[in-house]
């Protein structure tokens, strides 16, 4: 093992070589914003059979240099980044790893930490170092303001700094962490987010229905649910999958998501009020009170949502980011009608699940929270700040039987996904998504572009967030 005390200055020279290895989606856009950057010695790879492919495709972008395989990279750059699959990485750390340059520093794109730590600690060469780093957004997103961990493992300071500073193109907010502190924060943020984006697109596939087409739900935040969930079935399974399944915290939160759902509908089917309202109100103060001092509440840090600007925009302004098709010339289209209430089953659960949990939303909302995460949020705090709008969405819940078979689609949708966690199972997890995201397909291009623009516009009107 080096002795990071006798290296209390970076022995890498000022143009470190950067390797990449794993050129999908996010290996890619580190390329490209590392290259923009003006970093002029970035080795890139992909499995050897893409090698001819990639290298024609990134032949003449400056800096970059594609080779064969993941031996080339290793042993030629002084800091290597792995982005593949969460299920592979022991595997490819196994072949690769052996192969890392002396003295250089190790790192991975990996959502899911465990498997990687792992992997690192048990094939990287003790004279390599270790900083990982996760970025919290997708490879559609812009880095630029976004948050991006950092987590210095077994390394001296000056290697953390190297890290920093080959990644200072992104202009991202680097927050530092631990491997368990970020699996902890990920399984409460992005993994529980998720499950409730992935039951929502399974219960409007399975009722075969389109929600933008469905009139009584179009508009304001439905638009935030449709063009999120969209997002989500239009990037890759094995990101969801890998961060849901090999997060071992993550299972624990996706359960308590079903169970939070069902027990909400069966008090609903019961028409049991007041159990309903008690159970709903108390999982509100839990979340949305100033004074709230949940488990992972850190020395009353937590920033009294009262005192915030709302996350969201105005229902008018979300209007504007719909799939629904445009009006058609010289016709205006109808304001959508939001007089019928929706009883909301998958925000009172992701509250009630949040409250059940001791998470604090809003202390990750400041650290570490994707854009996912913020909006979902922000759709959370909008219906649960009002309480005219939490008492109509009680009232259609409890009342309104014309949402039962659309909840009752969502139930199942909630605890099929959590079985599949349950079970580990990356298969069943696979046609699950392949399934749904097949129902919606056609819509992926108009969403990501739909859901960037709404994205932008909500990052651009919050700018403390
Ligand atoms: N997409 C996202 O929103 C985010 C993803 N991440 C994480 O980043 C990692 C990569 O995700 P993403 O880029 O989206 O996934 P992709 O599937 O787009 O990219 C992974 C790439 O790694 C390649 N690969 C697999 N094995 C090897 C190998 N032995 N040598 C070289 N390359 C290999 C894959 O090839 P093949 O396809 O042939 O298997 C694929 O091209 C994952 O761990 C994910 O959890 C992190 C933040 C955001
Ligand atoms: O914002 C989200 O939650 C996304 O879905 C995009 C995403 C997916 C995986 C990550 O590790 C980080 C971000």
């Amino acid at each position: 093992m080096l002795d990071p005390s006798a290296t209390p200055n970076s022995p890498i020279e000022a143009q470190p070589t950067i390797g990449l290895i794993g050129m999908g989606a996010m290996g890619r856009m580190y390329a490209t914003y590392l290259s923009e950057g003006g970093w002029k010695k970035i080795h890139v790879c992909d499995i050897p059979s893409k090698y001819e492919e990639i290298k024609a495709e990134y032949a003449g972008v400056p800096g970059i240099t594609v080779l064969p395989d993941g031996h080339r990279v290793s042993r030629t750059s002084d800091f290597i980044v792995y982005s593949v699959e969460a299920e592979y990485i022991d595997r490819v750390v196994a072949e690769y790893g052996p192969s890392t340059k002396v003295g250089a520093i190790v790192s991975a794109q990996t959502s899911v930490k465990a498997p990687e730590r792992a992997a690192f600690e048990k094939h990287l060469p003790e004279d390599v170092y270790i900083v990982s780093c996760h970025s919290l957004h997708g490879p559609t997103v812009s880095p630029h303001g976004q948050p991006l961990v950092l987590i210095k493992h077994r390394a001296p300071d000056w290697a953390l700094t190297l890290v920093e500073n080959i990644f200072l193109p992104f202009r991202s907010r680097h927050v530092y962490m631990s491997y368990d502190e970020h699996d902890l924060v990920t399984a409460n943020t992005q993994a529980v987010t998720h499950a409730a984006f992935l039951s929502m697109g399974t219960a409007w596939a399975s009722a075969k229905e389109y929600p933008w087409e469905n009139t009584p739900y179009v508009g304001g935040i439905e638009n935030v649910k449709v063009n999120i969930m969209l997002r989500i079935y239009s990037n890759k399974w094995h990101v969801y999958a890998g961060l849901a399944i090999l997060n071992p915290s993550a299972r624990v939160q996706i359960a308590q998501y079903a169970r939070s759902a069902t027990e909400l509908f069966k008090l609903m089917l019961a028409a049991d009020e007041k159990a309903l309202r008690e159970r709903v109100y108390k999982a509100r103060e839990k979340v949305f009170s100033a004074d709230y001092g949940g488990a992972n509440a850190h020395n009353g840090r937590v920033p009294s949502p009262g005192a915030r600007t709302p996350i969201l925009l105005s229902e008018d302004t979300l209007d504007k980011f719909s799939l629904a098709a445009p009006p058609s010339p010289g016709s205006s289209r109808p304001r959508s009608p939001k007089a019928k209430a929706n009883s909301h089953l998958s925000l009172l659960a992701m509250v009630d699940c949040w409250a059940h949990l001791g998470i604090n939303p809003f202390l990750h909302l400041e650290l570490a929270a994707t854009p996912i995460f913020r909006m979902w949020i922000g759709v959370a705090e909008y219906l649960f700040r009002s309480r005219a709008r939490l008492d109509a969405a009680l009232n259609a819940a409890l009342y309104d039987v014309t949402h039962r078979s659309d909840d009752l689609e969502f139930v199942v949708a909630a605890r099929g996904w959590a079985q599949c966690v349950a079970f580990g199972s990356f298969e069943l997890y696979k046609d699950r998504f392949g399934e749904t995201a097949g129902f919606f397909r056609a819509r992926f291009e108009d969403a990501v572009r739909v859901g960037s623009a709404m994205i932008q516009a909500i990052m651009e009107s919050s700018p403390s967030l």
